[in-house]
């Protein structure tokens, strides 16, 4: 199998150049992709332009369609935000920081067989730059910005791509399917008809 070469990518630009090269075969090596997100060092204003806050929920604003085979995406977080537990459609997912701290809380899938609360198995904070990966083979997942002072925003890759997930109710392990939608694409903002069903945070 052929080899991509691994160069660091010196802008945003240069990192999605190198996630549609990873991403044109049909597996995914999640080391390589993991390694180049966070090898890529945030720089603001070349990602200030999709990150665009609200102030009652995180925002999930659309940068890349990887060519049908990922969607990149910006999330921001004001102070306090978060999202509930949740998992991610089958898919990979890739989470890194590009400004601030996320908490995020790993849980066991509920087990029907027990009554009750979902156990939260462990907990981690992402710094500046670094790169999470979660799918559901490892669990589920809450990420939030528990600072009450400072806003975080975070790059999200998901391959395949999906438009539902599932969220969890941590004390009864019951779940609701929740349509994910885009405060903004390519920069623009969504029209308000397709994102009032935004439920995920
Ligand atoms: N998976 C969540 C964000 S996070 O909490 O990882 C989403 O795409 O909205
Ligand atoms: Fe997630």
């Amino acid at each position: 199998m052929e080899q991509t070469e691994l160069v660091k990518p010196e802008t945003l630009e240069d990192l999605i150049q190198t996630l549609h090269k990873l991403f044109e075969s049909d597996s995914v090596n999640v080391e390589e992709v993991q390694s180049i997100m966070e090898s890529y060092d945030s720089k603001p204003h070349e990602w200030m332009k999709y990150a665009e806050f609200d102030q009652y929920r995180y925002t999930r604003n659309l940068v890349n369609e990887g060519n049908g085979k990922f969607n990149l995406m910006i999330l921001c977080w004001g102070e306090g935000h978060g999202s509930s537990i949740h998992d991610h459609t089958d898919s990979h997912c890739f989470l890194k920081l590009l400004q601030g701290q996320l908490k995020e809380t790993l849980f066991d899938w509920p087990d029907r067989t027990l009554q009750g609360g979902m156990l939260q198995r462990s907990q981690q904070v992402l710094l500046e730059n670094q790169c999470a990966y979660i799918n559901d083979s490892l669990g589920l997942h809450r990420v939030e910005n528990v600072s009450h002072t400072e806003t975080a925003v975070s790059l999200h890759l998901y391959s395949p791509p999906f438009q539902t997930c599932r969220t969890f109710d941590q004390r009864t392990g019951h779940h609701n399917s929740v349509k994910m939608t885009f405060w903004s694409k390519f920069g623009e903002r969504t029209p308000y008809e397709s994102t009032v069903s935004q439920e995920n945070n």
